[in-house]
């Protein structure tokens, strides 16, 4: 904290009321796993079902952000600090507007990670592991960054020449490499419902 003299002021609308309001739960869902992981995909698929079932829903995406509000910070590892710090803070403001929040990104640090978590209440931040083998994420390298790192031109790429730090204990796994698109999104909607985060849905 650089300022001192700042006091907080308490609205009348809280939290619960815009919950209440929207007739569901608000969380965050954070995707963290390997560039090529499969993190947008299926963070996009997971919000259009949200969508689908009358769910408010934002989605912030690593390469999204970074044209934008972070658009000042690289990938050294202080840089990638201030990037989940500004996106914690950022998935916080949203959960108390009452918007389910999905978070993609690298985030390849525990401590970074574990920070966001301590930042909002216990049960609104939901940690999923977008698990995928080097050897597949690099076989896919959708935007072809692998074969830039792997040739020199990009330094300090995740998993290559900088770490990639894969959580101990995450609310959620889901395996890219060995299961599908339609499995993955199912793995996070039923954990959804398990936890009552979200009503049960029954197919028509
Ligand atoms: N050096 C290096 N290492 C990793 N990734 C790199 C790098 N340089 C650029 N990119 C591109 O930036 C995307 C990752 O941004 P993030 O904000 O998610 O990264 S981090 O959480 O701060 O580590 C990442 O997107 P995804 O592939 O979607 O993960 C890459 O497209
Ligand atoms: N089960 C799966 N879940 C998500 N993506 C998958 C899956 N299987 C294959 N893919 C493919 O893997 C690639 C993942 O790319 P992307 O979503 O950009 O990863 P990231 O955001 O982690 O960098 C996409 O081309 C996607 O179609």
């Amino acid at each position: 904290m650089k300022a001192t003299n700042i006091t907080w002021h308490e609205g009348k609308v809280t939290k619960e009321d815009r919950r209440n309001l929207n007739n569901h739960q608000s969380f965050v869902l954070w995707f963290t796993g390997l560039s090529g992981a499969g993190k947008s995909t299926l963070s996009v698929a997971v919000e259009q079902e949200l969508y689908k079932r009358g769910i408010r829903t934002y989605r912030l995406d690593g390469d999204n952000i970074r044209h934008g509000l972070n658009k000042n910070l690289g990938f050294s590892p202080e840089d990638r600090k201030e990037n989940i710090r500004r996106i914690g803070e950022v998935s916080k403001l949203m959960v108390e507007a009452g918007v389910v929040t999905l978070s993609a990104f690298i985030s390849p640090y525990r401590e970074d990670r574990n920070m966001v978590r301590e930042l909002v209440e216990d049960n609104e931040f939901i940690e999923i592991y977008v698990k995928c083998g080097l050897d597949v994420c690099e076989q896919r390298d959708p935007k072809g960054l692998y074969k830039k790192a792997r040739a020199g031109e990009i330094k300090g790429f995740t998993g290559i020449d900088a770490p990639y730090e894969a959580p101990e204990n995450p609310d959620i796994i889901v395996e890219t490499d060995q299961q599908s698109l339609e499995e993955c999104v199912e793995n996070v909607l039923l954990y959804l419902e398990e936890k009552q985060l979200i009503p049960v849905h029954t197919k028509s």
